[in-house]
């Protein structure tokens, strides 16, 4: 296909997915170097909060190393030319959360769901278009449902007001013709003024071919992290995929040799660990594992002594998804005791 001249937003992760694989501890300063980098090679949009959205800080996601509003006011004020988005989950973040955003200078709010439930998302989405905000809905595990199920519940959240629809391979589980195939009834179905997006993890080396499948089909936001920092083995990296852009044409303003050297000179020092498809990050991709579930896994496996891998694996057969973080050391303790490996 030919995509010669066609013009994608993309929006950088590696300040918010990316705050998963660092146990949500980037730093205000680490924050704000980075966000400059981006917004100096190009990047118009740019996520930051928690790695769980507005309000994630807390004993079943993780305490961060700054609240969303302080990483907000730090951020905003610092950029030339990019806009700052924040992700929000129902159940966790609030609509004070969401005022709080706005009037940080937040531009863009993503409300996001299980695939299975846009119905939770009507209040955060309709006040975000009513405090004039770019407003998406964003629905997780996407690979869960067929396509046509999913693109009920995407116009479900159109219908509260979203003016942009995502797909997002949360597990990274999905193959470019999964998401042609979700992004182009989509396309079909949503009002044609509506944007459709997709976010996609790496976990079976798919983000790049994911995002372009995704583009082919009419998607026209793409997410991805800067040197790859997210959760599993991180989202599409940014600095490949918008190399591949430029060689097919697609604009996406991102100068290629700029956001190579804040991926290798920013980003990737900050990591705590290679953020790579090990054999627990190819787990999700292959069994449709919730990519933030890695590093629980990590830690239920130095606890109980049950590989990662297996837990993942458990995981994926019980179907779990988002919020159901707190049941990860229940598996795993179930699966030591099956074991012998405690009373
Ligand atoms: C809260 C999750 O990290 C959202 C996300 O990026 C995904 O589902 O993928
Ligand atoms: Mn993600």
């Amino acid at each position: 296909m030919d995509l010669n001249g066609t013009q994608i937003k993309v929006h950088d992760m590696s300040l918010r997915d990316g705050m998963h694989p660092k146990r949500h501890q980037i730093t205000i300063d680490q924050m704000k170097s980075i966000s400059q980098g981006l917004d100096a090679a190009g990047v118009p949009l740019i996520e930051v909060t928690h790695g769980d959205g507005l309000g994630g800080a807390s004993v079943n996601y993780g305490f961060p190393a700054a609240s969303d509003e302080e990483y907000l006011r730090a951020v905003i004020p610092g950029l030339k030319q990019a806009k700052v988005s924040a992700l929000l989950l129902p159940g966790i973040g609030t609509v004070d959360h969401l005022r709080m955003a706005h009037d940080c200078g937040v531009s863009t709010i993503r409300v996001a769901t299980h695939c299975t439930e846009a119905d939770v998302s009507e209040q955060h989405i309709s006040l975000g278009r009513k405090m004039g905000m770019d407003t998406v809905g964003f629905l997780m595990m996407a690979h869960m449902i067929p396509a046509e199920q999913l693109v009920e519940q995407a116009l479900l959240m159109e219908s509260y007001g979203a003016n942009c629809l995502y797909i997002t391979d949360s597990a990274g589980y999905m193959l470019p013709e999964d998401v042609r195939s979700r992004v182009a009834l989509l396309r079909e179905k949503a009002h044609p003024d509506t944007e459709i997006g997709f976010h996609g993890h790496h976990n079976l080396s798919m983000g790049v071919a994911n995002s372009i499948a995704a583009v082919e089909a009419g998607a026209r936001r793409i997410d991805a992290a800067c040197g790859g920092l997210g959760a599993g083995a991180g989202n599409t990296p940014m600095e490949v995929f918008v190399a591949v852009c430029e060689r097919m044409g697609i604009e996406t303003g991102v100068d290629v040799f700029k956001i190579s050297d804040v991926a290798e000179d920013l980003v990737t020092p900050i990591m705590d660990f290679q953020v790579r498809i090990d054999r627990n990050a190819l787990t999700l991709g292959y069994a449709g594992v919730y990519s933030s579930f890695l590093l629980f896994a990590k830690r239920a496996e130095e606890k109980y002594g049950i590989p990662a891998r297996e837990i993942l694996i458990d995981l994926g057969k019980r179907k779990m998804v988002g919020g159901q973080e707190d049941m990860i050391e229940d598996a795993a303790l179930t699966m030591a005791k099956e074991r012998g490996l405690i009373a």
